[in-house]
């Protein structure tokens, strides 16, 4: 039997991807190191093997099939557009992409002025501002502490991910339209989705049953 490959994003999904993965008995006690500077970890038993990734890089990982299976934020899905198959909602890491700004942006946006906006997801936002909304806008990407572009007035609005909201009411913006929901999805590589498709069908069973 061949190893089944599983990328899981860094960071803030890292840490309920691996106890959702415990429940349902796969365990990688290596993986808990937060020393160690390895890279992949290996469950013999099971014939798995799991990496840590940037966010952005797991649909890369997946679609050219360097792992069969990813873990990542519906933002980071929609915003790299690669050729994955998107199988289960896991339920956690549950925010929204929201279009923010002071109050001052409503009737920028009611009339389709021609606005800057700032933003991590300039494939997001450009699908939403052209593709929903049709309206015309310039769009400048950035890479993190996106608020502070209208503070600053580098942009009227930003396009960015909203959860308990206190980033946005700390420096006094708003959200001004919601774009869509985001969570934590389950990716597949298509080849592997037909190769493997019974110990990828067993999982997925598992899964929905814990979640
Ligand atoms: N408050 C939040 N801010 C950002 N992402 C969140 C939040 N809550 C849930 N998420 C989800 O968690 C995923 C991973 O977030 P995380 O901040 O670890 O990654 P990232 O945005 O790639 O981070 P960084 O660029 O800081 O490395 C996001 O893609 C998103 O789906
Ligand atoms: O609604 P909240 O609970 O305040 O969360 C939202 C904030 O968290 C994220 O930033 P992150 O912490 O990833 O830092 P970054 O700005 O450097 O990307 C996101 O870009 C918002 O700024």
């Amino acid at each position: 039997m061949r190893y089944l490959t599983f990328a899981l994003g860094k960071g803030r999904l890292a840490r309920q991807t691996l106890e959702l993965f415990e429940k349902i008995g796969i365990t990688c006690e290596e993986m808990k190191d937060k020393d160690s500077r390895k890279l992949i970890f290996t469950n013999e038993e099971l014939k798995l093997r799991f990496f840590l990734a940037k966010g952005p890089d797991v649909p890369t990982y997946v679609e050219y099939g360097a792992a069969d299976i990813g873990v990542v934020g519906k933002d980071t899905i929609l915003e790299e557009g690669r050729k994955v198959h998107e199988v289960l909602d896991l339920g956690y890491g549950k925010c929204k992409m929201c279009v923010c700004g002071y109050k001052d942006a409503i009737p920028l946006l009611k009339h389709h002025e021609l606005i800057r906006v700032a933003t991590k997801y300039p494939n997001i936002a450009k699908d939403y501002f052209y593709n929903t909304k049709h309206q015309t806008v310039e769009i400048v990407k950035l890479n993190g502490s996106i608020e502070l572009a209208p503070i600053v007035g580098l942009s009227e609005v930003i396009v960015d991910i909203v959860e308990t909201g206190s980033t946005l009411r700390e420096n006094g913006l708003e959200v001004l339209e919601e774009v869509c929901p985001l969570s934590a999805r389950m990716i597949v590589n298509p080849v592997s989705m037909r190769m493997e498709s019974d110990r990828i069908k067993a999982l997925l069973m598992k899964l929905r049953a814990q979640i």
